[in-house]
């Protein structure tokens, strides 16, 4: 046997070792996941068995503890998925995301439960939001905002008409490929089907590359690559999902024009959600409509330090020129501090409701 057979087989022999190794590891781990289930159930019934603070600072430790050489969005990656399967062990968790099959909501809701959750597809935000009220799934999963197209309104008023907590946060660097079936060719692309969000992320590349291509906006980015799997001369635009799930061709990949292109989706569950050290919180305030409103609105969050990440307004659904606020700011409704600042401004609103506090998103 040559040298590097030699080498090759002493490698493999040693991967093998470590794999039984972490195979024992992970049942142990998993074990240990099936006891804390009977430790909840002794305390409580009803207990719930999804813990995102806890998963949270799981993944924050390992990517903290990581040094290479895979790198820390790996690594967390991995263990994701351990911690997935070891809640199925618990009690498999179900998950309403916006669909159909493909979306990049779907890519969002595996990317934070993992595959192990069951993830079933809404056809609208509004189902996602009546799934979870109606107890049929445990959480639901929909886009918030786009860093490049701001915010998804039609999530922010459903909110007003419904008592869903948010329990968490996920943001994903969205990626658009320009996809067609086996039977196109680049040269003869004359229509591109997408969702308008996705065809206003990539506009100048469109214009530059397929200007005279007719756009036809669709309701998913998965409805297009559907669209395209049956139809010559078409092309779509979406994202790895959707073509693995159709079996599209990429003509180009990343066509976005903002390379830091990303979406925040919100996890939505009945959830009450404890501390986990990096936490934020979501608000939505009615304030009364006359002169300052706004600055009453906002002096506490300065008086007590709390650093507001996001402030949209909404026209209010009950009255004619009333509008509301929907704020985020870094911090848990159970801090001090924040709770101090939260009194101070449900003094001054007509009308307060705290969304939820939740983790920050980790990976
Ligand atoms: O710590 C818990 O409460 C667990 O149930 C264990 C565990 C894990 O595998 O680490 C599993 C599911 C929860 O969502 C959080 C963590």
């Amino acid at each position: 046997m040559s040298d590097t057979s030699d080498k090759l087989e002493a490698l493999r022999q040693r991967i093998d070792q470590l794999d039984s190794d972490v195979l024992r590891l992970i049942s142990e781990r998993a074990s240990c996941a099936q006891e804390v289930a009977r430790a909840k159930l002794a305390d409580d019934a009803s207990a719930v068995f999804y813990r995102p603070e806890r998963e949270a600072q799981v993944l924050r430790r390992i990517m903290e503890l990581n040094d290479g050489p895979l790198d820390d969005e790996e690594m967390a990656r991995l263990f994701r998925e351990i911690m997935s399967a070891c809640l199925a062990l618990e009690q498999p968790v179900k998950v309403a995301y916006l669909g159909p099959e493909g979306t990049f909501t779907q890519q969002a809701a595996l990317k934070h439960f993992g595959e192990s959750a069951v993830s079933l597809p809404m056809a609208a935000i509004d189902e996602v939001f009546r799934e979870v009220e109606a107890g049929a799934v445990n959480y639901g999963v929909v886009p918030v905002e786009n860093s490049t197209e701001g915010v998804v309104n039609h999530t922010l008023d459903t909110f007003m008409e419904s008592s869903i907590n948010i329990c968490g946060e996920v943001v994903l660097r969205i990626h658009h490929h320009l996809l067609v079936s086996e039977n196109t060719r680049r040269d003869k692309v004359s229509r591109v089907y997408s969702h308008p969000q996705s065809f206003a992320q990539c506009r100048k590349w469109l214009d530059a590359h397929f200007p005279h291509a007719e756009r036809v906006p669709v309701a998913s980015n998965a409805e297009a690559a559907k669209l395209v799997k049956t139809e010559w001369h078409s092309a779509a635009i979406a994202g790895d999902m959707a073509a693995k799930l159709y079996g599209l061709e990429r003509v180009a990949e990343k066509i976005e024009d903002r390379p830091d292109n990303s979406t925040r989706f919100l996890i939505i569950g009945s959830q009450d959600v404890p501390m986990s050290g990096d936490d934020k919180t979501s608000l939505v305030v009615a304030m009364r409509n006359q002169p300052g409103a706004l600055h009453d609105l906002l002096e506490p969050f300065h008086r007590h330090q709390v650093d507001m990440t996001r402030l949209e307004t909404r026209p209010s659904r009950t009255g004619v020129w009333n509008y509301v606020f929907f704020i985020d700011f870094k911090g848990h409704y159970a801090e001090p501090h924040v709770a101090a600042m939260l009194e101070e401004v449900r003094l001054r609103a007509a009308d307060l409701r705290v969304l939820g506090s939740y983790p920050k998103g980790v990976m």
